[in-house]
């Protein structure tokens, strides 16, 4: 396949072509709508927009999951880093990625699939290996592969139906408890009382099951395990690579600390405001406004976190390859620097020419945490000067849940802990530069606060 570099002005003229396809150049490297159909019973179809639907529709469940992350993470981060000022030393996590992807594997299991389902070993090992098929998949994949390489590739699939396997895992666990959720609406329904309806994606994908076409639980199953998959991997390599920054930079550790006690002091002060004012006004003080509640990692308090936000963007914006993103075009085009693509040929994206530029500042080839802190440009803002999650329609529809998971992370951790140090100084400049095909050998200490 003939693959084009791209620069500067071309990259946005590519970006927001519709001839330009960032999901087929996916599927040409990775095959993974083969993966998806060694699972999945309907949307087989190549082409179909469901994941990315199911993708945007959790995001909107973002306000009802939070609490629930918050809980699970700083548990996660408990078990496995622990926390222990009285000895004033270092814990040492000496591989940190398998410890974020066990934590953030049993986060998705819990709310994809609720508390119930997630206590089974069984399906918490079954997203694992989702998580692990996914990782595979982009890590193995390549534009250069050969035609007898690919075709081997989706053989196997076809094969050994690993996701049919996670699936049937996942689906054995979810019954009892989805037959006891029917007998429970239906008893509520009889007795005219309010049922109270769980809260995970399962429910809501068992209730939308008409309009995703889904044919049993197996096949929501099927789809469940892609997506809690791909947060869990995606998630725990970019939350890898948080530690190893707030290592080499340690100066963002104290900032960001003293950017989350502030936050959550006002978050709280204002808290106890409306009680009063509720006091005053003989309103009830519900379980929302509970003070056991009031310095929870909220979506209203992450939101508040600028510094935060700017690092995380700044992180993205410093560590994303040099050339990344290909797009396939679907028909001849012709560029306005009259480049022509031919129809089935590919595009990469140099975006250092777009992340290292005087428009980011004058030190755009450094890392300044705080380079984008109330800029309004936040880590999830899309745009041409900012191509992590791509831009336009097509742009990743994950963003916003990958984010606001990674900056509840750097808060728990930057909490917790006063100072981070990378096991191996000499490996700090690979650990900041890593990617996910490159994972990193040395561990991280962390100093508990006290
Ligand atoms: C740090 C993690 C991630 C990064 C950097 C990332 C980046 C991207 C990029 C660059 C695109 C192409 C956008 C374009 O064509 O303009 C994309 C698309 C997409 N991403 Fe992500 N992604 C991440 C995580 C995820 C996760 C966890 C999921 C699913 C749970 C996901 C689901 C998708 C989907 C469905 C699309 C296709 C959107 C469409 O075609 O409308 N991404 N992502």
């Amino acid at each position: 396949m003939n693959l084009t570099v791209i620069s500067g002005p071309q990259i946005r003229e590519v970006f927001t072509n519709p001839a330009f396809s960032a999901s087929d150049a996916i599927e040409s490297i990775t095959r993974i709508s083969s993966y998806f159909n060694s699972g999945r019973k309907s949307n087989r179809n190549y082409g179909n927009h469901v994941i990315q639907d199911l993708v945007r529709d959790t995001t909107r469940y973002l306000p009802v999951f939070t609490p629930k992350i918050a809980t699970l993470m700083e548990k996660g981060l408990e078990k496995g880093i622990g926390h222990s000022p009285e000895k004033g030393g270092a814990q040492l996590v000496e591989a940190p990625f398998p410890m974020i992807r066990n934590m953030l594997v049993n986060i998705m299991a819990n709310i994809f699939l609720g508390p119930e389902i997630a206590k089974n070993p069984k399906v918490i090992d079954t997203i694992w290996d989702a998580s692990s098929d996914l990782r595979r998949a982009f890590i193995n994949s390549s534009i250069r592969v050969s035609k007898w390489r690919a075709f081997l590739d989706r053989t196997h699939l076809r094969l050994f139906q690993p996701l049919m396997k996670r699936a049937q895992i996942l689906a054995e666990a979810a019954t009892p408890v989805v037959l006891e959720r029917r007998r429970l609406e239906a008893l509520a329904n009889e007795s005219g009382v309010a049922w109270e309806r769980p809260d995970d994606v399962l429910q809501s994908m068992l209730e939308d099951s008409s309009k995703y076409g889904f044919e049993d639980l197996e096949d929501v199953c099927a789809h469940i395990s892609i997506l809690a998959g791909a947060y869990a991997f995606a998630m725990a390599d970019t939350a890898t690579n948080i530690l190893y920054f707030l290592a080499a930079f340690p100066e963002c550790v104290e900032k960001l600390y003293e950017e989350v006690q502030q936050v959550l002091d006002a978050v709280q002060a204002e808290r106890e405001q409306t009680r009063q004012e509720y006091r005053m006004e003989g309103k009830p003080i519900d379980e929302a406004l509970d003070p056991a509640h009031d310095r929870d990692m909220s979506v209203e308090a992450l939101k508040r976190m600028v510094y935060m936000d700017s690092f995380l963007r700044e992180v993205f914006r410093y560590r994303i390859e040099h050339l990344r993103i290909v797009h396939l075009a679907m028909e001849d085009v012709t560029l306005s620097s009259g480049i022509v693509i031919s129809k089935g040929s590919a595009v990469i994206s140099n975006t250092r020419s777009v992340h290292h530029t005087p428009e980011h500042g004058d030190d755009s080839a450094e890392f300044r945490p705080w380079r984008y802190a109330e800029k309004h440009k936040t880590a999830t803002k899309i745009g041409p000067d900012y191509l992590v999650f791509g831009m336009g329609r097509r742009a990743c529809p994950a963003r916003f849940m990958n984010i606001q998971g990674l900056k509840m992370f750097s808060a728990f951790i930057v909490s917790k802990y006063s100072k981070l140090e990378i096991q191996d100084p000499s490996r700090t400049k690979a650990a900041i530069h890593s990617r996910l095909n490159d994972p990193i050998d040395t561990g991280v200490n962390f100093y508990s606060r006290a």
